[in-house]
């Protein structure tokens, strides 16, 4: 059985989708049922629950965008840094491996020679280069109390979409922005990202950081050539000059824009397609979100 936190957010709530399809149980467990900042309480409920491996979906993003972690500093830090250390320590005190969603936003920009980033590399978009968003520079934290964590997967996610029209799916956050940056980006497939992570667990894969993005990169400009071509969106698609008009007009905080490698998580044997593959999937099967007052 799997413990599942954070089980109420948009990761999370994918991450029981895909166990309900599977089969494997699972329990949720949110603040409301331990205090989840406290060691003792927590390792307790682990080695009474007879939980097998714990998956932390729960984090601080902020919403709409990471803009709002800005004005919301300790609520950020203490879910995206705090927790994870505390996780560590409870799933060791009652021996449960366990899983932690992190971000490939800790990174910007590729390495000098064009390539990605792997899990090799130090952040680069993280408090210690004083470049970031508070909310990168938190998740970057949170993967420094993880350093040295025994039986821990460090799963980093990526702008993740799906063919679920959403306020969190990227493409849906492509075809509603008003105006657009042009940008490079690893992505995640939300539901290759959550069947990888399970299959870490599944496959005994060795613990560790794995970049789990699907392989290559795009442009937001090819996506939105992709939206077009399909008859998803017609709209005529404006773009920022650049970087400086984007931060000027459209945000308070800047972005990680970045291109993670995979090739850690491919070897490994995780289920990532290449990005366009799974960009085209969720664009031919495209679900609208209802209505607000639809009738059901
Ligand atoms: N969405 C994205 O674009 C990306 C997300 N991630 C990471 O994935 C994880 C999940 O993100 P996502 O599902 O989008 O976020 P959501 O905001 O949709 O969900 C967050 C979840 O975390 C729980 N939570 C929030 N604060 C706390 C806290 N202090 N203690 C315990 N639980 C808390 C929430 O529970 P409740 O509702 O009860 O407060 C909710 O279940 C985060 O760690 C995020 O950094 C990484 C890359 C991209
Ligand atoms: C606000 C805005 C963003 N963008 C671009 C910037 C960037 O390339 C992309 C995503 O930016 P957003 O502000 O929507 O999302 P942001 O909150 O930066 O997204 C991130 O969420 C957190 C939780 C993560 O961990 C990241 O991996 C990523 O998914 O969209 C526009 O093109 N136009 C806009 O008006």
């Amino acid at each position: 059985m799997i413990i599942l936190l954070g089980s109420t957010g948009y990761v999370g709530s994918e991450f029981a989708r895909v166990c309900k399809q599977q089969n494997i149980p699972y329990q949720c467990v949110g603040h409301r049922d331990v205090d989840l900042y406290n060691v003792a309480a927590l390792a307790e409920l682990l080695r009474s629950s007879g939980a097998s491996f714990l998956v932390n979906c729960a984090g601080f993003t902020g919403k709409p965008n990471v803009d709002a972690c800005e004005l919301q500093r300790g609520e950020c830090l203490l879910a995206n840094a705090v927790l994870p250390e505390r996780l560590a320590a409870a799933c060791e005190q009652a021996g449960i491996p366990w899983g932690h969603v992190s971000s490939g936003c800790i990174y910007t920009g590729t390495k000098a020679d064009g390539s990605g980033f792997t899990e090799l590399d130090p952040p680069n978009f993280s408090f210690r280069q004083d470049n970031c968003s508070f909310y990168s520079g938190t998740k970057a934290l949170g993967e420094e109390c993880l350093q040295g964590a025994k039986e821990c997967y460090v799963w980093r996610l990526r702008i993740p979409f799906d063919h679920r029209d959403s306020p969190r799916n990227y493409l849906s956050k492509v075809m509603n922005y008003q105006r657009l940056l042009d940008a490079t980006n690893s992505l995640s497939h939300l539901r290759e990202f959550v069947e990888s992570c399970l299959y870490c667990w599944q496959h005994s894969v060795p613990y560790g950081i794995y970049n789990v993005t699907n392989t290559g990169s795009v442009t937001t400009r090819e996506v939105v050539e992709m939206l077009r071509s399909s008859g998803l969106s017609n709209k005529q698609f404006d773009f920022f000059e650049d970087e400086e008009e984007f931060m000027r007009l459209a945000a308070k905080t800047p972005r990680s824009n970045t291109v993670l490698d995979n090739s850690k998580a491919l070897a490994a044997g995780l289920p990532l397609s290449p990005v366009r593959d799974v960009i085209q999937l969720a664009i031919d099967n495209w679900q609208p979100a209802p209505q607000v007052g639809a009738a059901t």
